[in-house]
């Protein structure tokens, strides 16, 4: 079905001129991404040297001619204009031939994606409970939410405050002793995307590069989920130390880690381990455990892989309900099993980057 609209929304640009121009702005490779998820829809436009206000008209072209497509509900433009490679030829991904070639970001000592095959697997909850965990060995620690199309990271911190802005640096806002930023500070999230505040342009790479992140020993980054263009682009931008890969332990949420690591090791990004999120169940009543979603795949499929398991996460309601208060478990309850599980890992991550306090 998204493979259907995703046709559909190609062939529907495929009709937008790029102005002053023949070709299409398909033709012309300006559309370096798709990303179909239910109806809404998200294009990445990258333009560079062009015109503010050319660039916005055509940015409206493209999502009003999105939006006419059947099976449509909501689409919205993301325009990146530092393009570091060559506009990628028709047909051809943006990871491509050319990829973007990452620039270190002032002062972080290292970047770390977490990263999903597929979306709802806890990717964000992870992210969010290891820099807790990371901030209590006595690091400096960050988080970038990368899901540019559904960011969770103002919820789970429950915060919503506007960032500041100083001489064109975006001021990460301080949640529980991290330094956050998420397009979810930026922009409204229950509106459709229109970019505010500062220029937002090149959505990710700005939140990287143009936020005062430094001094940080490690940047987790909560990649949005899946292995598509984004997320490859995205892998490419960022001076990624390395990658953890999150999954539920049953075999469909594995193929898509295998996918994942897949994607990391194309482009030569370090895998640091695999994690089995929502592994097993305890029984809040009679304290049973059980494995309802299997057990023990990710540490399997880690072993296949050749790379490490870094430990299990148990599905827990407290780790949703303390998500949904904006509290993470590691900050709200820091010694229960499920926090321990989450400081193991994390020990295991900062002893990989060789960081300590
Ligand atoms: N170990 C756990 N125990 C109980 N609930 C969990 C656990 N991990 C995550 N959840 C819950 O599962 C849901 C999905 O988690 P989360 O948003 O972190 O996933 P995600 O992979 O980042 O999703 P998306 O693909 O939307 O980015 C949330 O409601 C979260 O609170």
């Amino acid at each position: 079905m998204s493979d259907t609209l995703k046709k559909s929304v190609e062939a529907a640009l495929n009709e937008i001129k790029v102005p002053g121009a023949d070709q299409s702005v398909m033709e012309a490779g300006l559309v370096s991404a798709i990303v179909v998820d239910s109806g809404k829809v998200g294009i990445i436009l990258e333009l560079s040297g062009r015109d503010q206000a050319g660039a916005e008209a055509l940015r409206t072209a493209i999502e009003s001619a999105a939006r006419a497509v059947e099976g449509v509900e909501e689409a919205n433009v993301i325009m990146t204009a530092a393009r570091q490679a060559q506009a990628a030829p028709k047909g051809q991904p943006v990871g491509g031939k050319a990829p973007p070639t990452p620039t270190e970001i002032p002062g972080v000592k290292h970047i770390v994606a977490v990263a999903s095959g597929k979306g709802g697997v806890g990717k964000s909850t992870t992210s969010i409970n290891l820099a807790v965990a990371l901030r209590d060995q006595g690091l400096k620690v960050g988080v970038l939410d990368a899901d540019i199309f559904g960011p969770s990271l103002p919820m789970l911190l429950g915060v919503d405050d506007k960032p500041d802005i100083k001489n064109k640096i975006i001021q990460p806002i301080v949640a529980h002793g991290l330094k956050v930023m998420s397009i979810g500070f930026l922009i409204d999230v229950d509106q459709p995307v229109v970019w505010r505040g500062p220029r937002v342009m090149g959505a990710t790479q700005q939140l990287l590069k143009d936020v005062a992140w430094g001094p940080l020993d490690v940047l987790i980054v909560d990649m949005p989920p899946g292995t598509g263009d984004v997320q490859l682009t995205m892998v490419q931008q960022a001076p990624l130390t390395g990658a953890v890969i999150v999954s539920t332990p049953q075999d469909l949420a594995l193929i898509d880690a295998r996918k994942g690591l897949a994607m990391f090791r194309k482009v030569d990004v370090p895998i640091m381990g695999i994690i089995e999120n929502m592994s097993t169940f305890h029984c809040p009543h009679c304290g049973e455990e059980s494995h309802i979603f299997g057990h023990g795949g990710a540490a399997d499929t880690a072993g296949e892989l050749g790379c490490d398991f870094l430990g299990g996460i148990p599905l827990h309601m407290s780790v949703r309900e303390h998500a949904d208060s904006g509290d993470p478990i590691v900050a709200a309850e820091p010694d229960s099993p499920v926090s321990k599980a989450y400081r193991a890992i994390a020990a295991q991550v900062s002893e990989k980057l060789g960081v300590s306090a």
